[in-house]
């Protein structure tokens, strides 16, 4: 981590922080003043992104309901599957919440940051006491990619929308599946909306 200057906010991103049990710690021994941004979104959409991800490295990937059961007769669910483990939020917060306050931890709607990518852009800046810089003029809807794109990114007079691996098209999964795939995250999304005093609408 680079040493940082008065007037200077250092930011790095590893997307497995939030579920690695040692990182709370670690993170607070470096810096106890720590801030943490972390973008959630619907767990069974979200299984079934990483999902998709996976399969375009490893195409012979068993099928989505295979990996997600334990005992598909019972639809028994597969915790020690990371699509499915890292979605149960709550279980990661406690984690987080041994060592930094929940004001240390801003959540970020992942849903929200593509109805309202300036919205959720306002919340972030104003958590990190920045000026709201970043506003509705710099997005706009890309139709052809069905995502919000930045209009002009820093250093070019060219529009931007992020790359072909974000906003993939899903494959279609069973609504059966879907379902008790559903009914498994629901105890412990409203667990995490208690935690956070924030609910994300999931259900
Ligand atoms: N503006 C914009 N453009 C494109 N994609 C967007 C955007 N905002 C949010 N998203 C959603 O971001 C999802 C990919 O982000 P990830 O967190 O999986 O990326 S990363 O691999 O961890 O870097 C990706 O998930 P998938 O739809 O499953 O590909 C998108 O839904």
């Amino acid at each position: 981590m680079p040493r940082t200057l008065e007037g200077q906010i250092t930011m790095e991103k590893t997307p497995s922080y939030f579920i690695t049990k040692e990182a709370p710690r670690r993170v607070f021994s470096m810096s106890r003043h720590t801030k943490l941004i972390v973008v959630v979104r619907d767990p069974v959409t979200r299984a079934v992104s990483d999902y998709t991800q996976t399969l375009t490295k490893s195409p012979g990937l068993p099928s989505f309901q295979n990996l997600a059961f334990r005992n598909a007769t019972t639809g028994l669910i597969d915790t020690t599957w990371s699509a499915v483990r890292i979605g149960i939020y709550a279980k990661h917060l406690e984690n987080w919440l041994r060592f930094f306050p929940l004001s240390r931890l801003l959540f970020v709607s992942g849903e929200r940051l593509v109805t309202d990518p300036a919205g959720e852009m306002g919340r972030v800046q104003d958590f990190l006491g920045l000026k709201r810089v970043v506003t509705d003029k710099h997005f706009y809807f890309n139709q052809t990619k069905g995502f919000p794109c930045l209009k002009k990114p820093e250093g070019s007079s060219r529009p931007r929308c992020l790359g072909k691996s974000k906003g993939r098209p899903h494959p279609q999964i069973p609504s059966e599946v879907l379902h008790r795939l559903r009914d498994f995250y629901r105890p412990f999304n409203l667990k995490f909306y208690q935690m956070t005093g924030h609910n994300f609408g999931w259900d």
